[in-house]
């Protein structure tokens, strides 16, 4: 089978009219997808050329169909998005670049397209199990009856191919959109079902940003008579640039914010909940993860600490959404893409995630419709 070098260096035999070089090392090769079905990838161009490039996309995707065993050949030619804000030092921003980045570009107005709600979880720290939480709650709200797509936007460490089991890339729609898979009545869409997690892990922030925009407003996560409720993006950890991409890229309706309750952890998840206050994200509240272990004989044992989350949301003034225990049952269904919820949606911890979904919901404007 080919592989992705072997497509790149192939689509280098295409010039691209700017610049003279081969597509590939001219940059225009984006969201490669090299599976056993298919090859395609998006040829992203400066907005104003779009229209010129026509001839080069019919020529890519001819190339690509010609290339031995390739089955089916796709090249979607997409407008370049304007220019990243200046690029503030991964993680740990200052307050006053925050304001600077703000100021730089505005923060978004519109959802993607029939989206009504769009939430997003994120964690100071990474590990701490925002990608479990952020997934027990898209199912939790769905569980409430809702229509919910989740969005592993963690550029530097998507997870959700795993922990939903989906391996299968999302097609590409007449639109032009992609169509995201399925998985436990949830839509999904991931950087990871795009590029290799090595790859990925060396992107740079303006490209890991322009993913994650393709991500958001290029998947139909919607349409107009079924609109999806609620989109659950799952962030990368920290406060860097990704996160202020997600807020330039669309609105969003209210953050969760997820933490064990190490104080190390704790002061991190602070961070986040400043950051999203100061970009004027509502916090809709705090997740105490791997709060206890509930050993065999019923006694809850606290080995991280415990309560730290909801004092930090008491402090803050945002609302402790719930505790999430430490269970084997939970990790075990994450690696082997059967989350624990979905399996036993009638279960303890189905229970605690619904009960945080609904204080989400209470927190997001009322106009959630459930459907
Ligand atoms: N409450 C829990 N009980 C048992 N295992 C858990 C729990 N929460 C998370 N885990 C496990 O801890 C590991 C890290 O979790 P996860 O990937 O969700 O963290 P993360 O914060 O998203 O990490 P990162 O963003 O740094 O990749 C995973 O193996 C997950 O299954």
């Amino acid at each position: 089978m080919l592989d992705r070098d072997q497509v790149l260096t192939a689509l280098n035999a295409i010039t691209d009219p700017a610049t003279g070089q081969g597509l590939s090392d001219a940059g225009l090769v984006r969201a490669l997808i090299v599976s056993p079905e298919r090859v395609g990838f998006m040829l992203e161009v400066p907005q104003d050329k779009v229209t010129s490039y026509g001839p080069v996309r019919l020529a890519a995707e001819k190339l690509l169909a010609g290339l031995e065993g390739v089955r089916k050949a796709q090249v979607v030619l997409t407008a370049e998005m304007a220019a990243a804000p200046p690029k503030p030092a991964q993680a740990k921003l200052s307050p006053q670049a925050i304001d600077q980045v703000k100021k730089a570009a505005p923060v978004a107005d519109a959802r993607p397209d029939h989206v009504k709600q769009v939430i997003v979880v994120g964690s100071g720290k990474g590990g701490v199990g925002k990608s479990t939480v952020s997934l027990g709650l898209a199912l939790g709200l769905h569980q409430l009856g809702l229509r919910v797509g989740f969005l592993d936007a963690d550029i530097y460490g998507p997870s959700a191919p795993t922990l939903l089991g989906v391996r299968r890339p999302p097609e590409f729609g007449p639109d032009k959109l992609m169509v995201p898979p399925e998985a436990f009545g949830l839509k999904v869409n991931s950087v990871g079902f795009l590029v290799d997690a090595d790859q990925a892990m060396i992107w740079r922030g303006p490209m890991a940003s322009q993913a994650l925009t393709q991500l958001l407003t290029q998947t139909r996560w919607g349409t107009e008579s079924q609109p999806l409720d609620v989109l659950v993006v799952d962030l990368p950890p920290g406060t860097g640039d990704v996160q202020l991409t997600l807020t330039q890229k669309t609105l969003i309706d209210g953050a969760v914010i997820v933490s064990t309750p190490q104080e190390m952890a704790l002061s991190d998840a602070r961070r986040a909940v400043t950051l999203f206050g100061k970009t004027g994200v509502k916090v809709l509240g705090v997740v105490e993860n791997m709060a206890f272990f509930k050993a065999p004989d019923g006694s809850e044992i606290e080995i991280f600490g415990r309560g730290g989350a909801a004092r930090l949301a008491d402090a803050s003034k945002v609302p402790f959404l719930g505790e999430v225990p430490l269970d084997p049952a939970l990790r075990a269904g994450c690696d082997d893409g059967r989350p624990l919820t979905a399996l036993e949606p009638d279960g303890d911890m189905a229970a605690r995630f619904k009960v945080m979904a609904q204080k989400v919901l209470d927190g997001l404007a009322a106009d959630v419709g459930k459907s």
